[in-house]
């Protein structure tokens, strides 16, 4: 049986405002690094322990695993950072208010923005300064690698690859994996494991910096998969995401 740990970073400045984040490199709050801290507790107090940690090229999610790694005595690890466990890019709503943006365009309009499966965000343009295209970490990114909005579909369709390439090797060779990564990149990692469904996956919030743990069978189907800590406080974070987007 395998052990892997997935992690989504602690609250950042724009989810503190509720703002549309995708590739916005934004910090995290007090508030976020008190997850972090907790996270690694959690991970720590259950005696979990890692091989090798994977994250994004975001620092809301590094500085995550910084903590977390820091507090568990394990600063020491190989970490790979990759832009393919980014936050999916959310296009020109990147920025914009969530709940002001379903005032504008209705609560049901901006669900289907931020959960369905395949309908992208409105795009930007490539002269657009959030357009990623002249971000010097992304300068081997081709021109179909550069996004200008994405939905799950899009970046399930980036992240998978890493995957399946880069991450399951290392599960089968007996590694412990950790993944401190991003909202929706980490929705399209338990889609992909869980068999979720195109028309379920709106309904499957990850809330900010508690530790998700999947116990795999050796073809690395699940097991069992449980959140670690409180399990109605876990509840309350999951519908608080899901609700970013009332108006
Ligand atoms: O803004 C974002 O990038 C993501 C994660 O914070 O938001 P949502 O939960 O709305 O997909």
């Amino acid at each position: 049986m395998h052990t892997l740990v997935l992690l989504r970073h602690g609250q950042s400045t724009w989810n503190l405002e509720n703002r549309f984040t995708g590739w916005t490199d934004v910090g995290l709050t007090n508030a976020g690094v008190k997850e972090a801290h907790l996270a690694a507790k959690l991970l720590q107090d259950d005696g979990y322990s890692f091989d090798i940690c994977y994250t994004s090229v975001l620092k809301r999610a590094i500085k995550t695993l910084w903590i977390v790694m820091e507090d568990m005595d394990l600063m020491w690890l190989p970490v790979q950072r990759t832009w393919r466990l980014n936050e999916r890019h959310y296009g020109a709503l990147q920025g914009l208010n969530k709940a002001e943006t379903a005032r504008e365009h209705s609560e049901e309009q901006v669900h289907i923005w931020r959960r369905s499966y395949d309908v992208p965000p409105p795009a930007l343009e490539p002269s657009d300064p959030r357009f990623p295209g002249s971000d010097p970490r992304y300068k081997n990114l081709s021109d179909t690698e550069l996004p200008r909005t994405e939905s799950l579909k899009l970046t399930i369709e980036r992240t998978l690859p890493y995957w399946f390439e880069t991450i399951v090797p290392g599960i089968q060779a007996g590694k412990r994996v950790l993944i401190c990564a991003h909202g929706n990149s980490l929705r399209g990692l338990v889609k992909h494991l869980d068999r979720v469904s195109d028309e379920d996956i709106p309904g499957l919030n990850i809330p900010t910096g508690i530790p998700l743990v999947y116990k795999l069978d050796a073809n690395l189907r699940p097991i069992e998969s449980f959140y670690l800590g409180d399990q109605e406080e876990i509840s309350k974070a999951q519908a608080a995401v899901a609700s970013q987007g009332k108006a």
